[in-house]
Order: C-alpha cells, then sequence, then structure tokens
C-alpha cells in the first residue's frame, strides 16, 4: 500500500507561508492545523504553516516530510445524538524545519514578510525559562530562546517597524501562557544582551495572546488491529494519522476583530475572543483534573483506558463522587455553568471511539497533578478542614505509580503486580522519588518516613505538604491499602 503523499492526494493548493508554528505533535496538528486547513478550505485564510521543531531529537518531522507534509485527522464522536466519524487530510502544513540542522533557514523565513502568525505547542517543559548562551549561528536549545532569535531577526530586518511584528498564540496548558512567554523572551533578549530597542519592539509591535484549548487528541491508534483498518478504509497508509474527537474549544484573550485576519468564527470553529481564566478553571480542575485523578488508580486497576475506567461501576462511581462532593464545592463558577461542563466532559469521556490511554495522561503524572487536582484538594481542606477522600486516594496511587524500583540507562521504570512499566517525569523528581523509596521495607515506620519525605517536597509541590493538617494521615492510609492490594 502507498503512503500518504503528493502522489496520493493529487489536487493540493498552493498557499503562502503565513504561519511559522513551534511544535509538531499531536495535538498541534489535530487542533490548529485542522483549524487552518478549515479556513483555506472556504478560502478565508489561504495560508500555509512552516513548522518547526522544537527538540533536537524529533520524530515527527521526518515523518512528516516523509509524507510531503500532509496527514489524516479522524474526528468520532457522538454529538447531540449522532455519532460523527470524519476522515480528512490536512494540507496546512507547507514544510517543516529542523532548527538544529538548519538554523539559518528559520532566520530566513523571520524576514518573510507573508509570515504575520506564530502558534506553538512544546508542552509544559518547553514554555520555560531556560539559562542559555547566544550563539548567531545555532539555535538556542529552548522554544522561548529560539522564538526571541526569531523575533529578533525580524526586527533587524524590517528595521524596527513598529508593523512588522508577529500575532502569537502559544497554545501549551500553562496559565496565562501569552503573558508568560512575552516575559520569558523579553528575558533571554537580554540574556542574549540585546539592545533595549529590542525589548521595546517586543512589547509595542507584538501580540502575545492567552489562550485556552480544548479538544481530547489520541493521536496515533494504539489498539490492536486499528490502524489496519484505517489504511484499508483509506487505501493509503498514514504514520501520523492523528484521531481526535469532534468536540473543540479555543478560548484566545483577544478582540474580536482579529477575525478579519484569522477568520475562525466565520467558518463555523467554536472559537472565543474573551477572557481565557473561567474557562481555564473550568476546564483545567474538572476535565484535566479528572483525568489526572484517574490515572493512577486505573493504571493500578488494571484497566488501561479512559473508557475502561468509566465503563467499571465501581470506578465510575468514584469518578462521580470525586466531580459532585469534592471538585464542585469548591469551584466558584455557577452551578449551571458547573454541571453543564461537567456533564460534557463526561459524554465526553464515554466517546465509544476514544482508546485515551492512561498512560499518555499519566506522562509527567505527578507535574499534571500539582497544577490539575492539588489546588481542588487544597481549596476543599481549607473550607471544611477536611480530607478529601478520592482526591487523597489517587494523590497516593500517583505516588506509588511514580515510585522508582529501578533504572536502566536513563530511564526509570516502575512495577506493579509484576508488571514493569517506564516512568516519565522530571529527571530530577525521579531521582528524589527513587531516594525516597530506597529504604522502604513494608514497615509502617518507614511508610511514614517515605510519604513526609515526599510531601516536604517544596520543589514538587511548591509548599511543605506535611502543613497541611491530616494529608499524610490519609496519604499513608491509602498508600497502605493500595501496597496491601499489589501484594494480594
Ligand atoms: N493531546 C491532547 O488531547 C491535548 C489537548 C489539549 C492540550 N494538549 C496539550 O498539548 C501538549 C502536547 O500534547 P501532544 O498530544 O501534542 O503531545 P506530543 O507528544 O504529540 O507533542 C509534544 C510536542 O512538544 C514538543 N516538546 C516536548 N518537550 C519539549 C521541550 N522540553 N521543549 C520544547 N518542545 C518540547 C515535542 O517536540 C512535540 O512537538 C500537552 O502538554 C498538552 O498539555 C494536549
Ligand atoms: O495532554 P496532557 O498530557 O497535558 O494531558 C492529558 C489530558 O488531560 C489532555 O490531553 C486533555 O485530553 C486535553 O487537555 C483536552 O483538551
Amino acid at each position: 500500500m502507498k503512503r500518504l503523499s503528493n502522489d496520493v492526494l493529487t489536487q493540493r493548493p498552493t498557499l503562502p507561508e503565513k504561519i511559522v508554528q513551534f511544535g509538531e505533535g499531536n495535538f498541534l496538528r489535530g487542533f490548529i492545523d485542522w483549524m487552518i486547513h478549515q479556513m483555506n478550505k472556504q478560502g478565508l485564510f489561504n495560508g500555509s504553516i512552516v513548522a518547526i521543531q522544537p527538540t533536537p531529537h524529533g520524530r515527527i518531522l521526518p515523518k512528516l516530510a516523509r509524507q510531503d507534509y500532509l496527514y489524516t485527522t479522524v474526528l468520532r464522536g457522538i454529538q447531540e445524538n449522532q455519532v460523527i466519524d470524519q476522515a480528512e487530510v490536512v494540507t496546512s502544513i507547507s514544510r517543516g524545519i529542523n532548527p538544529y540542522s538548519d538554523w539559518q533557514e528559520v532566520l530566513s523565513l523571520a524576514q518573510n514578510k507573508d509570515i504575520q502568525f506564530i502558534f506553538s505547542n512544546t508542552t509544559e517543559a518547553g514554555l520555560a525559562y531556560k539559562e542559555e548562551k547566544y550563539e548567531p549561528e545555532t539555535a538556542p536549545p529552548s522554544f522561548p530562546g529560539k522564538l526571541a532569535l526569531f523575533l529578533y531577526e525580524r526586527f533587524q530586518s524590517a528595521q524596527g517597524d513598529p508593523n512588522s511584528g508577529f500575532y502569537i498564540f502559544p497554545c501549551e496548558l500553562v496559565e496565562n501562557n501569552g503573558d508568560l512567554l512575552k516575559e520569558i523572551v523579553l528575558k533571554v533578549s537580554q540574556d542574549f544582551g540585546f539592545p533595549e530597542a529590542f525589548r521595546s519592539w517586543i512589547e509595542s509591535a507584538n501580540h502575545f495572546y492567552n489562550t485556552l484549548v480544548d479538544r481530547i487528541v489520541t493521536g496515533f491508534p494504539k489498539t490492536n488491529g486499528e490502524v489496519e483498518a484505517f489504511y484499508n478504509t483509506f487505501h493509503y497508509e498514514d504514520e501520523l494519522l492523528t484521531i481526535g474527537e469532534p468536540y473543540h474549544l479555543f478560548v484566545i484573550d483577544g478582540p474580536i476583530t482579529m477575525e478579519e485576519l484569522l477568520p475562525f468564527q466565520q467558518v463555523g470553529l467554536n472559537i472565543q475572543w474573551t477572557s481565557v481564566k473561567p474557562f481555564r478553571e473550568l476546564k483545567v480542575r474538572i476535565l484535566n483534573g479528572l483525568h489526572t485523578m484517574m490515572y493512577a488508580i486505573g493504571l493500578l486497576k488494571g484497566k488501561e483506558t479512559v473508557l475502561e475506567v468509566m465503563e467499571d461501576n465501581a470506578l465510575r462511581a468514584m469518578i462521580d463522587h470525586c466531580l459532585q462532593q469534592e471538585i464542585f464545592p469548591v469551584l466558584e463558577t455557577s452551578d449551571e455553568e458547573k454541571a453543564v461542563f461537567a456533564e460534557s466532559v463526561i459524554q465526553r469521556f464515554l466517546n465509544p471511539f476514544n482508546h485515551h490511554q492512561l498512560s499518555d495522561i499519566g506522562l509527567n503524572g505527578l507535574s499534571k497533578f500539582r497544577v490539575r487536582v492539588l489546588p481542588t484538594l487544597l481549596d476543599y481542606i481549607e473550607k471544611y478542614h477536611q480530607v478529601p477522600e478520592i482526591l487523597s486516594y489517587s494523590f497516593a496511587a500517583s505516588l506509588l505509580y511514580y515510585r522508582v524500583h529501578y533504572y536502566e540507562g536513563d530511564t526509570a521504570y516502575g512495577q506493579w503486580k509484576g508488571k514493569t512499566y517506564p516512568l516519565k517525569e522530571n529527571n530530577e523528581t525521579l531521582k528524589f522519588l527513587e531516594q525516597a523509596w530506597q529504604n522502604y521495607d513494608d514497615t509502617s515506620e518507614k511508610m511514614e518516613a517515605v510519604v513526609n519525605t515526599i510531601l516536604e517536597n517544596q520543589t514538587l509541590w511548591e509548599k511543605n505538604l506535611n502543613k497541611v493538617p491530616t494529608l499524610k494521615k490519609k496519604v499513608i492510609h491509602f498508600l497502605s491499602k493500595l501496597l496491601a492490594d499489589s501484594s494480594s
């Protein structure tokens, strides 16, 4: 069978490059690139995207290049009682650049005046400040470093023209992502010794927008036989087949007048040009909160996907209880808004087509717990002076899932009921966890010592959790229960 390429898709539009995108992962392909494709299809944007690989060891860009930057998006789910099952070849990416081998190509792009928009999704780890050296001939390691040099090249080539800046939309799931990216780029520019005039131009000529994105994109199919079934229907192979749900929401804290340049709403996409804050609290605490709360519990109970968790009566009852009794009471949004959003989330989790792997959700699970679950848990304790049962149980489950049993090379491994699995978290966190569990020997004193050490780590939790009344006791209790379960 042929691979997807220009030979397979013979009618492909050639459009001027207008967007630079840092990242080429599942989410950008299933969300932003798909949206640009929708606008192009209706002749309302007429521009293409250049994707820049954000890390040195990218596996996605070579695959995209082999397919002439084409890939298929499959959106499947149930909306308003209707089954939606659509496959479409997305043509919005014109090419990709590996900045580690072609940095000059990236800089040339910065000089192209047609490029007006910058999108990114480099995960939470990518939208972060790193101290790095200015080397004009090579790509800086970090995403903000690359962006700073990209902007500097534009500034110089346009001789500081106040109309030459970019519209910048970071899509990382980080609070105030636009403000944060601007702050980091300014800091990097200072580190690099760039002139004050450039830094003023960053502030005055560029627009950094805070955004919130929402669509469950599970990426390449992982269940047995699924890929082959798709290929047989398409009559081509596609290594970058991207699966997601039909639901999508993109909130951008920018003026509606931006629709003149980016006509998202005009093509019927679910875009809101408004403040992100209320959407963020609902989405992160309910949708991402439930995901993060369930992954370790589910995996430790032998489940593999969100759907399997939702279809298990006991686990489903636990999730409903957590939502109603532990998350809802501490959210400030109105009861009606909470209920409507939560119901839609439950329906999305029950999407029969959605094989969302718990192990994917569990990547960087402790960092996610800190941002997506811990605030709810702490708010609850503050409000009710008692520890919420399910959230603290899920905390214990996450800690146990992330118990480092051994290292092989640079990879840390966890173990549960005889099964071994690789752990992906910040390296320092994993080293710390390995140490914390090192002397554990099944006794309650040692368990208390382990939990004490983990909870007091302020780098992990941003506060000493041993000072939170009775949390430690609950976590010890649930960890002991889970450990007993693991040996039964
Ligand atoms: N998949 C979803 O359903 C979904 C939905 C909404 C938001 N998101 C957000 O999108 C992010 C990416 O998800 P994905 O499904 O596309 O994952 P992915 O693994 O397919 O892509 C991750 C991208 O981030 C880059 N990256 C990883 N670490 C980096 C670092 N330290 N510096 C710079 N770049 C780095 C990778 O090179 C790749 O381009 C997640 O962090 C998530 O918060 C995902
Ligand atoms: O993508 P992650 O790994 O940051 O988080 C896992 C899921 O919670 C997340 O992808 C959601 O499905 C998504 O945020 C929905 O918009």
